[in-house]
């Protein structure tokens, strides 16, 4: 993060526990300016090797007044004044500015959430004099609110309810927004945002993905010696496939491919994900049809922790059999692996704001599916790490990843192993994989694939009635999912018109042999997950 950062402009994020705190890294970095995020227990030092412009200190669940609530490091506000770094709180931001400073934070006497209206002074430095910002909705989410300012700052906009909503102390540079700028709720938020960053803080917008890729492809080449090779597990999915496109770029026939097919893939995906790797991306695969091992050692195991195990050891040996022949038969030793781990996966794995613990670095141990095997002792090369997913398939379109296959809805690790509950068998994987095939195929005929975050079938191990062709049947009832996300962690179901799923319904009873009932899936996440086991 340190290398990167000393070629940019930084805006630094400091997370204080703000739903919102990724938003704010994502909406910086769409004004073109480099930004990270860094956890609230992140020492002065840390801060400070990141060389930030403008930090913002971002909005969270804890009151000022909580004991143990998370803060900015001693020296803080020493550091920022003789550097003359911007800072700009958010929510408990702007409340930790008030009391770290000598002003007054109390609970608030009636809370506001949601959308409200604030009035703005004329010719302050945060909202200068256009009459266009005078008056603007926001979005407020707070139980807290500034009554008293420290010495040397001025109130610059409040609320219609008469809650303080904007600060700031030009002198030192230090703005406070009571309200959520960087949500789309809060509509003239970006403009707020932009007069920060560039008219006020004077950053330059030059954190640009094509400059980003060729930075990375420099640093691959430096890091990797000449005559060192890179070994990539590729799934088919976007991540692993973007970062093996990229690395490949810079290392050429020193990165080695392994797609594996576990036996638990969707209908025709590996001629499929085999077809785009050789022909459209020239990458260097190797396909290990590993179905029948898989299988075998999933035969009889009906508890989900035992089935994940089971094919994340699988996956180990399978990787670690692909390191030994090309040792043995190439003669070529792999002292890199390549992982597709997102900036969400570096930022998740540190301890949440206020719990105490310090902020760490360490990925997220099951980025890969099994782990790496110990023995391989493989230094990591993870070239989108400091990427969100958006950016990623904006990565991906510049590498010539066709933009068909980075749209593809995620896929888990242990395929379709999580999508027949209990026991996985042969027939049972060729039921679903029918299945599934037409739903998903049904929702590209409509057009409506690129709203849906993910859609699949699921197959239930329970025999339920039915009547088909005058005859009574006892077979598997399959249920469909389909859920809108932003990123996965929360979800929400897929409205589709009932004729839509009548007509699946019929499609998937008519064709699939087993099958007799379908059922829809409303269920958000919360409270259930997106995948069934
Ligand atoms: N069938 C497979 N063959 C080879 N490697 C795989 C396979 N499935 C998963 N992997 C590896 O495990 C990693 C994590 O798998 P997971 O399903 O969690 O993917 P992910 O984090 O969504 O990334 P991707 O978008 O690349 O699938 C993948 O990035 C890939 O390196």
């Amino acid at each position: 993060m340190e290398e990167e950062a000393s070629r940019h402009n930084v805006v630094l994020v400091m997370d204080f526990g703000s739903q919102y705190t990724h938003l704010i890294t994502r909406r910086v970095r769409q004004l073109g300016v480099c930004s990270f995020c860094l956890s609230a227990g992140a020492s002065l030092d840390a801060i400070a090797k990141l060389t930030p412009s403008i930090v913002i200190l971002s909005g969270g669940p804890h009151s000022v007044h909580e004991p143990g609530a998370p803060t900015v490091p001693d020296g803080f506000f020493d550091y920022v004044r003789e550097k003359k770094v911007l800072v700009l709180g958010i929510c408990y931001g702007l409340q930790l500015i008030v009391k770290e400073l000598g002003g007054v934070v109390k609970p608030a006497d009636s809370q506001e959430y949601g959308s409200t209206e604030i009035r703005a002074s004329l010719g302050s430095k945060l909202y200068g004099d256009d009459p266009e910002m005078m008056t603007q909705a926001v979005w407020m989410s707070h139980g807290d609110e500034a009554v008293t300012l420290p010495p040397g700052f001025n109130v610059v906009a409040k609320s219609v309810q008469g809650t303080i909503t904007a600060i700031e102390n030009t002198d030192l540079g230090i703005f406070g927004l009571q309200y959520h700028p960087e949500v789309t709720h809060t509509p003239k938020g970006i403009q707020t945002l932009r007069r920060i960053l560039f008219d006020i803080g004077g950053v330059v917008d030059d954190w640009k993905l094509q400059d980003l890729l060729e930075e990375q492809i420099e640093l691959i080449k430096s890091a990797v010696g000449p005559n060192e090779h890179a070994i990539c597990a590729l799934s088919g999915g976007v991540d692993s496939t973007v970062a093996a496109t990229l690395v490949h770029k810079a290392l050429g026939d020193r990165l080695h491919c392994v797609f594996v097919d576990n036996g638990l893939l969707r209908y025709k995906e590996q001629e499929r994900v085999m077809e785009t790797f050789k022909r459209e991306l020239h990458l260097p695969v190797v396909c290990v049809d590993a179905s029948t091992d898989f299988l075998s050692r999933l035969r009889g195991v009906t508890d989900p922790e035992q089935k994940r195990k089971i094919i994340g050891a699988q996956f180990i040996s399978v990787f670690d059999k692909f390191a030994c022949h090309l040792e043995e038969e190439l003669g070529k030793t792999a002292t890199f692996l390549v992982q597709g781990t997102l900036y969400p996966d570096v930022i998740e794995s540190c301890p949440p704001p206020g719990s105490g613990k310090g902020h760490s670095h360490t990925i997220k141990s099951h980025h890969n599916v099994g782990g790496l095997p110990a023995v391989m002792k493989l230094k990591l090369l993870e070239p989108l790490k400091w990427l969100f997913k958006d950016e990623v398939r904006k990565l991906g379109k510049l590498l010539g990843v066709p933009e068909s296959f980075l749209k593809r809805h995620p896929f888990p690790g242990p395929g379709l192993a999580v999508r027949i509950l209990g026991e996985v068998t042969e027939s049972h994987l060729e039921m679903l994989r029918q299945a599934d095939e037409i739903f998903v195929n049904s929702i590209k005929e409509a057009g409506l694939y690129d709203e849906i975050w993910q859609a699949f079938a699921v197959l239930i191990p329970v025999k339920t009635v039915g009547v088909q062709g005058d005859r009574r049947t006892h077979a598997y009832p399959v249920i469909l999912r389909a859920i809108t996300s932003e990123d996965g962690m929360t979800a929400d179901t897929y409205e589709f018109k009932n004729k839509f799923v009548k007509d699946v319904t019929g499609k998937i009873c008519n064709t699939v042999r087993g099958v007799n009932r379908v059922a829809y899936d409303f269920t958000s996440k919360p409270p259930a997950t997106v995948e069934w086991e």
